[in-house]
């Protein structure tokens, strides 16, 4: 299994590219299941999500096809990916594949309004919560949907078609957005989605559909209303810049010193994260081509963090901000509101030398003045970017162990991080 190895200490300068996202890749590769025409993703990353997801969809009977090319050190890797549903051959998403991914139980969504059925077992995904899927049931069935739940698996079906219908979501999630918004496209009838998502990456695949001819308004609100249409056709469709890796980047830098320009990064996605990352005292400052992050000298202000829905603090940043925090001057408290056991960085970090203690939903970081570097190991996606962010400032090695969970949803790590100076490699055993 692959470590990352890294000797802190070096300040982080020159340019790293944002990729897509992979939070908005995902669903925008669900999107191909509801039309038979082909559907071009333009600014695809190179992460292992997504190669799981083609692998998913391909058991439905998505066939694809990859143009674009590898480019330099300072570019993306973007990719064009052509996917095309021509016929749906199968409705069942088994265990062996969606166990690995969240996203992949998303496929409900489209398959039931494209076949009227789908058979979909529950989902995988990082362990930072129990993470129901009441919400998609709910929500699923208020469109006309049979739902049944049944060894491990949400059996849905809608012989005569979904319809049309209004959900109020007792609680923001981001999931069961997606899955309803798609769903809806092609119900007969008007649907009303109250108490939505308004993360970007929900904004994006409204665009994309728009875009395949679906009637959609109010997203990026929390009221969204689909006017159902007979069908969808292709189109073609940029994945939105990755507003999670752009953070995580900067808070690299505010934490090691340096100046980096996140090239292609669109802060508007992220304001709140930005505005703490000021706080903790790096510049960070809006250009034509990204976001650059600037930082003079060793001292990182504490800085107290809420995560929140979109535009509040994303939860996706929580671990990566804490990682920052261990160095602060001072007592910062982190509060995970989102899910309910997202704090299993913790422990991983406090081999490195972090002082944090834990209470419920909160944690208190005491700043320590030096972290020292250990063998440390990755729990979850987000949880193994505050390790790195951690090793870099470490004083010695550092090895992040399991970094699967890192190849996920970064794409590059290592290599944007060595591109700006960083001590950083990838060891295979
Ligand atoms: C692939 C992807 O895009 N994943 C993101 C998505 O996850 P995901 O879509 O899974 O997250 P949700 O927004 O659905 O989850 C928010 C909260 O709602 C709860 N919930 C959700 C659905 C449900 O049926 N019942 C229920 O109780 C969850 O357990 C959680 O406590 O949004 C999260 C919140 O921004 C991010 O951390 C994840 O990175
Ligand atoms: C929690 C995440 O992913 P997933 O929802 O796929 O587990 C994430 O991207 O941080």
């Amino acid at each position: 299994m692959d470590r990352i190895r890294i000797v802190g200490g070096k300040p982080l300068i020159g340019t790293i590219p944002i990729s897509g996202a992979k939070n908005a890749a995902l669903p925008l590769m669900i999107a191909s299941l509801l039309t038979d025409d082909t559907l071009t993703l333009e600014n695809v990353p190179y992460l292992d999500d997504v190669d799981q997801l083609i692998r998913i969809l391909g058991n439905h009977g998505v066939d694809y096809s990859v143009t674009g090319k590898r480019r330099g050190q300072d570019e993306n890797y973007a990719r064009n990916i052509h996917f095309t549903a021509r016929n749906i051959v199968d409705t069942t998403a088994p265990y062996e594949l969606v166990s690995k991914m969240r996203a992949s139980f998303w496929v409900v969504g489209p398959l039931l309004a494209r076949t009227g059925r789908a058979r979909v077992s529950l989902p995988g995904g990082c362990a930072i919560g129990t993470r129901p899927v009441d919400l998609f049931i709910d929500g699923l069935h208020h469109l006309g949907a049979e739902i049944e739940v049944d060894g491990g698996y949400v059996n849905a079906k809608a012989e005569g078609g979904l319809k049309g219908g209004r959900y109020v979501f007792p609680k923001v999630s981001v999931g069961a957005t997606h899955v309803l918004m798609m769903a809806a496209t092609l119900t007969k009838g008007t649907t009303e989605l109250e108490n939505a998502a308004r993360e970007p990456e929900v904004v994006n695949l409204a665009e994309c559909l728009i875009a395949m001819g679906a009637k959609i308004s109010g997203h990026g609100t929390s009221t969204i209303i689909i006017e159902g249409v007979d069908q969808l056709s292709g189109a073609r469709h940029a994945v939105v810049a990755d507003r999670i890796e752009t953070g995580t980047y900067a808070m690299a830098v505010a934490m090691t010193g340096g100046d980096v320009l996140l090239a292609g990064a669109k802060a508007d996605l992220l304001q709140a994260a930005l505005e703490k990352i000021r706080e903790s005292g790096a510049d960070v400052i809006e250009e034509a081509g990204g976001i650059r992050v600037r930082k003079n000298g060793a001292e990182i202000n504490p800085v107290d963090v809420t995560t929140e829905v979109f535009p509040g603090f994303p939860t996706d940043l929580q671990a990566q901000f804490m990682g920052l925090m261990t160095r602060s001057t001072g007592t910062s408290r982190i509060v995970e509101t989102i899910f309910e056991n997202r704090f299993m960085h913790v422990q991983e970090l406090a081999r490195l030398g972090a002082h944090i203690s834990l209470s419920g939903q909160s944690a208190v970081v005491e700043g320590v003045p030096v972290l020292r570097g250990a063998p440390v190991m990755a729990t979850d996606l987000r949880a193994s970017s505050a390790l790195i962010i951690a090793g870099l400032a470490a004083e010695g090695t550092t090895e992040v162990n399991r970094v699967y969970h890192l190849d996920r949803g970064f794409e590059r790590l290592e290599a944007k991080l060595a591109g700006c100076g960083a001590e950083i490699e990838r060891v295979a055993d």
